[in-house]
């Protein structure tokens, strides 16, 4: 019998499971077999988003486990996230219900602004120009906020929050928002350990959730070669004194903190090693240790929008 995930309470009362399953770059035809055994493994958190491009199959794995009576649909709590093309306020609406037909859903669980910077309406995902550079829009984000409130207020999506914002651009949403944000979804591993943002989100009412908390060895833009934090040997070392994985200690040092994390796998085994982590905790000291490593290692620098007046990592310090 599985143990079940702990809950995290955000500030509007609903309840968010701490350790959840990541699907980014979980290609169409894998993606529904690891949420499948993630949801019989014990998951009950699924992190989507519409530009992974495989909403589709994720809403699949989760249908025929609610049609199989494995779980109901009140017992998960589904992420989306709306694009950067689709921040205009007349979009905003549509990009969330094409997201609920996706994934085959009639609410989310949270919704979250993926990043604070537009794009270009209407086009690719990736609007570039002839050079290749990203078009922009500059639609505010505030704009978008205040049309994600009312979808909130229909109930289709439980819960809103951001994906990406620094610490002034939370403030300044706050400031203007009815219904709060109640996550923040940022890069945090222990090379970028966020200590900062989490206790300015903490303290606004706002959890973090960690993505890329092992250090995204396949995001795409990785060069041969480039050092993986799952390869440092401190956290080799600290690992094998715990007698356990260095992913483990990934996943935990973030449950420890407090912090909702999203580890992604296609694999089977390590979507259950990476679960088996309810078990046991690290002493403070370890903690304390981990946070040591700290070296400002940003590895989702978002550089295709370098410029944007909203990029949320050029100008300020966190
Ligand atoms: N809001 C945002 O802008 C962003 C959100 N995210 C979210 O966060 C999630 C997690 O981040 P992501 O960047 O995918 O990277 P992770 O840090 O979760 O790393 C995923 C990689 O680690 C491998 N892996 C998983 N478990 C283990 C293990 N136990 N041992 C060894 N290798 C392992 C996976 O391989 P394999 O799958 O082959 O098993 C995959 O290559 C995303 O999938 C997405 O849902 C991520 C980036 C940005
Ligand atoms: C992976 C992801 O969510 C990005 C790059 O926006």
């Amino acid at each position: 019998m599985a143990l079940k995930t702990p809950y995290v309470k955000l500030a509007n009362g609903y309840e968010c499971p701490i350790l959840g399953l990541g699907t980014w770059k979980s290609k169409p035809g894998e993606v529904v077999q690891a949420v499948k055994d993630a949801i019989d493994i014990g998951y009950r958190h699924i992190d989507c988003a519409f530009v992974y491009g495989n909403e589709p199959e994720v809403g699949e794995a989760i249908s025929a486990k609610i049609a199989e009576g494995v779980v109901k649909r009140e017992d998960l709590f589904i992420t989306s996230k709306l694009w950067n093309t689709f921040h205009r306020p007349d979009l905003v609406r549509g990009a969330l219900l094409k997201t609920l037909q996706n994934l085959k859903l009639d609410y989310l669980d949270l919704y979250l602004i993926h990043w604070p910077q537009a794009y270009k309406e209407e086009g690719e995902l990736f609007p570039a120009d002839a050079d290749g550079k990203i078009q922009f829009s500059d639609v505010d984000y505030l704009d978008t906020w205040r049309a994600l409130e009312p979808l909130a207020r229909e109930g289709l999506a439980r819960s809103l929050g951001l994906s990406n914002f620094n610490s002034k651009q939370v403030e300044r949403v706050l400031q203007a928002a009815s219904v709060k944000p109640v996550v923040n979804q940022v890069e945090c591993h222990p090379y970028l350990n966020q200590k900062r943002l989490q206790e300015f989100c903490e303290a606004r009412g706002i959890k973090l959730t960690a993505y890329s908390p092992l250090g995204s060895p396949d995001r795409p833009w990785a060069k041969p070669g480039e050092p993986q934090l799952m390869d440092d040997p401190k956290l080799q070392t600290l690992a094998a004194r715990l007698g356990k994985t260095v992913a483990q200690i990934l996943i935990r040092y973030q449950i420890e903190r407090g912090i909702i994390v999203i580890p992604k796998s296609v694999t089977r085994s390590r979507i259950l090693s990476n679960y088996q982590v309810l078990d046991f905790a690290l002493a403070p000291e370890d903690v304390t240790l981990i946070d040591s490593f700290h070296c400002n290692g940003r590895l989702v620098p978002m550089t295709a929008s370098l410029g944007h007046k909203y990029h949320p990592f050029e100008n300020d310090e966190f």
